[in-house]
């Protein structure tokens, strides 16, 4: 019964229909228990031969049945609106701080069970707030009303009523903890089949490449077994608390109902009295027995408020407390200024002091072996991570003066890993600019070097695109991408192995064309291919962390180290190097 401070919280944001929810609750309780009082008294009326007040008792128990009707249907429809706005906040604000953390947020949480707190958990509170709180409310409230009515009618009732009314509430509450322990335990085994599902159908390529495919399902079946167990497991407190709430309302009833019957045979109450009692003590456990169902629908929501709260409060990698914006008028030019860093709990910094300028408008290539920090160095200028010492710059200002959104808007990143949405090529491209006027698109597809691919589609641009742009080859998903990210108004463009399923012909055109168009961004390649570099005005050759060596492709290439050796390893098309 103790409310967790995440649901309430969720609560308080829709306090309004939730109240309103709650008092129409109410009135759809008071026909039940007028309803009981009209036949009480009709009853009671036939016993004496009385049948005089009989058609309009009966009239009135109809309109109060009717009554009962809209006033149910309104309140569904109130609970719903209220849970439907619960459901949106939250998602809202947990989407929206997901946003804030970043990606670095997904090295230590998967996405599968991220995305089950996000649907199911969400859906959950929903229920939660929509149908439990208002019937906790109603039964807090409505049995003791009808007890304070029950002992003026008839106080030997009592006797019977409260032991059993405090048994069904409060005895139940005796497992409340091992039901937290088994509903925390049935929502981590439910989020990690979530996620397991999600990452076996994502690697599902992967999987068939290595033969994976009959293990992993032997994994899922496991997995699965477990969330059945502790699905059982779950059920079987949950049917305990049932089993104590269902004796306690029926022997609460029947209790009343003898006692009742003793007093109307002794003579202390009247018929009428005995009708009441018999009728308003089943009215009295009616708001518990409805608690309990409510209870099963709002559980999920209950489970999964660890997890909610978990990711909402999650702290970022980075504080944002910036406020410059990034629309800089003219590209900006971007500094690293002795870079240090480390990875938490890595034994050896990934960047050891790295320095160099990525100048205002021009293109600059980071090129040099794995793990040699490329990446690392991104990351640090979107302040997915900050570095641990120095510092890094746009447009003379540290990152870290910039606003965390108004840095992100202001460089656009294409890497290997595209995301097309499941919509039409042309609102994947709009996704970056909704107001891009059509010839803006097929100028920024042009230069990407896809247009002509998409006009001889039978769709053209309205083609709809497979989950993740599944119908289309690797190249052309990286040249949407890339025609999207032109389409911003970014004014520092990132190709981070953009263009690594190309063909290495098209690769060095495409980069070739990139440079000409993006003469108003500042453009940083990361490329394991040299053709994508080579036409860079400036190429950072990176080593175990260290700048190595700085200049032009002819000058570096001929100058031995890092670079001519990749040049060497790379050289399997000669005549585009010479190009
Ligand atoms: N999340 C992480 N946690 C710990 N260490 C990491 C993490 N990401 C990268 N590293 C380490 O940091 C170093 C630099 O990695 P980074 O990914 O920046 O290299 P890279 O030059 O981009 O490599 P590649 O060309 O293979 O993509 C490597 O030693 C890598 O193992």
């Amino acid at each position: 019964m103790i409310v967790h401070p995440e649901l309430r919280r969720a609560a308080r944001r829709v306090r309004r229909p939730l109240l309103a929810a709650s008092l129409l609750q109410g009135a759809v309780t008071l026909t039940h228990l007028a309803q009981a009082v009209l036949l009480a008294v009709a009853l009671a009326g036939l016993a004496r031969s009385h049948t005089g007040q009989l058609p309009w008792l009966l009239t009135t128990v109809v309109f109060v049945v009717a009554a009962r009707a809209g006033l149910g249907t309104w309140q569904r429809r109130t609970a719903t609106r209220a849970g439907a706005e619960a459901r949106v906040a939250l998602r809202d604000e947990l989407l929206a701080h997901l946003g804030r953390l970043g990606p670095a947020h997904l090295t230590t949480a998967r996405a599968g069970a991220v995305r089950t707190t996000l649907v199911d958990g969400v859906e959950g509170v929903d229920a939660y707030v929509s149908r439990y709180l208002p019937q906790l409310l109603i039964t807090l409230t409505v049995p003791p009303l009808v007890l304070a009515v029950l002992a003026v009618v008839e106080p030997m009732a009592l006797i019977g009523l409260v032991p059993a009314l405090l048994l069904a509430l409060f005895g139940p509450r005796a497992w409340d903890r091992l039901l937290a322990t088994r509903g925390k335990e049935h929502w981590d085994t439910y989020e990690g089949l979530g996620a397991d599902y999600l990452e076996a159908l994502q690697g599902m390529p992967a999987l068939r490449a290595a033969g994976a495919v009959g293990r992993t399902r032997a994994r899922l079946e496991k997995r699965s077994a477990a969330l059945h167990r502790a699905t059982v497991a779950k059920l079987r407190v949950s049917l305990v608390d049932t089993g104590i709430t269902d004796l306690a309302i029926q022997g609460g009833t029947a209790a009343a109902a003898l006692l009742a019957c003793w007093s109307a045979v002794g003579g202390s109450t009247t018929a009428t009295g005995t009708y009441l009692v018999l009728l308003l003590a089943s009215e009295c456990f009616r708001p518990v027995r409805d608690l309990a169902r409510e209870w099963h629908a709002g559980y999920l929501g209950a489970s999964a408020a660890d997890g909610i709260a978990a990711l909402r409060t999650a702290e970022p990698e980075v504080r944002d407390t910036g406020t410059a914006s990034a629309r800089w008028p003219t590209p900006p030019e971007v500094c690293f200024e002795d870079v240090r860093f480390t990875y938490d709990g890595a034994p050896e910094p990934a960047l050891h002091g790295v320095s160099f300028t990525a100048s205002a408008g021009r293109t600059t290539a980071i090129v040099g072996p794995s793990g040699a920090g490329k990446s690392t160095l991104l990351a640090l200028l979107l302040r997915h991570h900050d570095p641990g010492e120095g510092r890094i710059t746009l447009d003379g200002r540290s990152a870290t003066q910039y606003s965390l959104e108004a840095l992100r808007q202001g460089i656009a990143v294409v890497s290997q890993e595209t995301y097309l949405f499941h919509a039409t090529i042309v609102d994947n491209l709009r996704m970056a600019r909704p107001g891009a006027t059509d010839d803006e698109v097929t100028s920024a597809a042009r230069t990407a070097g896809i247009h002509d691919e998409i006009t001889a589609l039978p769709d053209g641009y309205a083609t709809v695109l497979g989950e993740r742009g599944a119908t289309l080859s690797g190249g052309q998903r990286q040249r949407l991408a890339l025609a999207r990210a032109l389409l911003t108004d970014a004014r520092v463009l990132i190709l981070d192995e953009a263009t690594s399923s190309v063909d290495e012909r098209r690769e060095a055109d495409i980069v070739r064309e990139l440079v000409n168009a993006a003469n108003d961004r500042t453009v940083l390649v990361i490329a394991h291919r040299l053709a994508a570099v080579q036409h860079a005005d400036h190429i950072v050759v990176l080593d175990a962390g260290r700048v190595e060596a700085v200049g032009e492709h002819a000058g570096l290439a001929d100058a031995g180290g890092v670079y001519a050796r990749l040049v060497e390893a790379g050289r399997t098309h000669p005549e585009e190097l010479a190009a």
